[in-house]
């Protein structure tokens, strides 16, 4: 379903954001993708929904060798895709009902699905009562939640979630990894990026670790995986930054400031 071939990323302004990747995804397989800030996780995710293109290697989608996509082809590769953005871009003009339909208006759906299937999926993420509500009259784990629904409402092939838990709270979190989790038990393959510990190890699903542009670690096995995720292996390059003595970076490890 989703193959990387060698794939590198370098940024017209010289970051390098992706080395070397080669990684298969089957078809309704399920996988966290972790890593530091900065390591390339998002990178990663928009080569697949082609908002980058690759600097060097092959990426192939759904049968379809994107390397090179022409931009007027791109709606074509997404309209097997739901996209929850780390940014959620929703349309703040719009009502959450219209933000939601949106994607179905786009692929031509009868108004009659739209009216049917909106409000049921705006009730799956606990949202039906917001529907009249502009984005910018809710929360930011509610904007989340109307970006899941969108992503959800085209009953897509594959789902690409970037933090979709990064604004609501741990409960709530785990409920939506539960909904994508049911979603990937029909066949949808669904990737997920993450900085939360806790839901990886709550869902064993394959996880990918990213370091500095590389896949560290790629197993079934949450723990060794999180093992590998040095999110905080700097810390001592950040203490030693903002100029800490020995002894006080020991209070500070030790105090179990450091998140885990
Ligand atoms: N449009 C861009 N132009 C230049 N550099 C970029 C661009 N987007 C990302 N980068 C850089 O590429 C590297 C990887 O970024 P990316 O957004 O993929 O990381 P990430 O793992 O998703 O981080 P985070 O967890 O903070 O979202 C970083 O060094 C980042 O600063």
């Amino acid at each position: 379903m989703i193959d990387f071939n060698n794939v590198s990323k370098t940024y017209p302004n010289g970051t390098h954001a992706l080395y070397d990747v080669s990684i298969h995804i089957d078809k309704g397989e399920f996988a966290f993708i972790v890593g530091a800030s900065g390591a390339g996780k998002s990178t990663f995710l928009k080569l697949i929904m082609h908002e980058e293109s690759p600097s060097s290697g092959e990426i192939i989608v759904n049968n379809l060798n994107i390397t090179k996509m022409r931009r007027r082809k791109v709606p074509y590769l997404r309209r097997h895709m739901g996209i929850v953005f780390q940014d959620f871009r929703l349309i703040d003009k719009m009502n959450v009902f219209d933000n939601v339909a949106f994607a179905m208006r786009a692929i031509g759906a009868s108004a009659s699905s739209i009216k049917k299937r909106v409000p049921y999926i705006l009730e799956l993420v606990g949202l039906k009562n917001k529907m009249k509500n502009k984005p910018s009259e809710l929360s930011g784990g509610e904007q989340q939640r109307v970006s899941l629904a969108r992503a959800l409402v085209n009953n897509p092939e594959i789902i690409i979630a970037d933090e979709p838990t990064g604004n609501v709270d741990p409960e709530m979190s785990h409920d939506i990894i539960q909904l994508l989790s049911e979603i990937n038990d029909m066949g949808t393959t669904v990737l997920v990026v993450t900085h939360e510990h806790e839901l990886v190890r709550q869902f064993n699903k394959r996880v990918i670790v990213i370091d500095h542009g590389r896949v560290k670690s790629d197993t079934k096995n949450p723990e060794a995986a999180l093992a590998y995720d040095a999110q905080y292996e700097d810390i001592d390059e950040i203490i030693e930054g903002i100029a800490l003595n020995k002894e006080t970076k020991e209070n500070f490890v030790d105090n179990d400031v450091v998140p885990d």
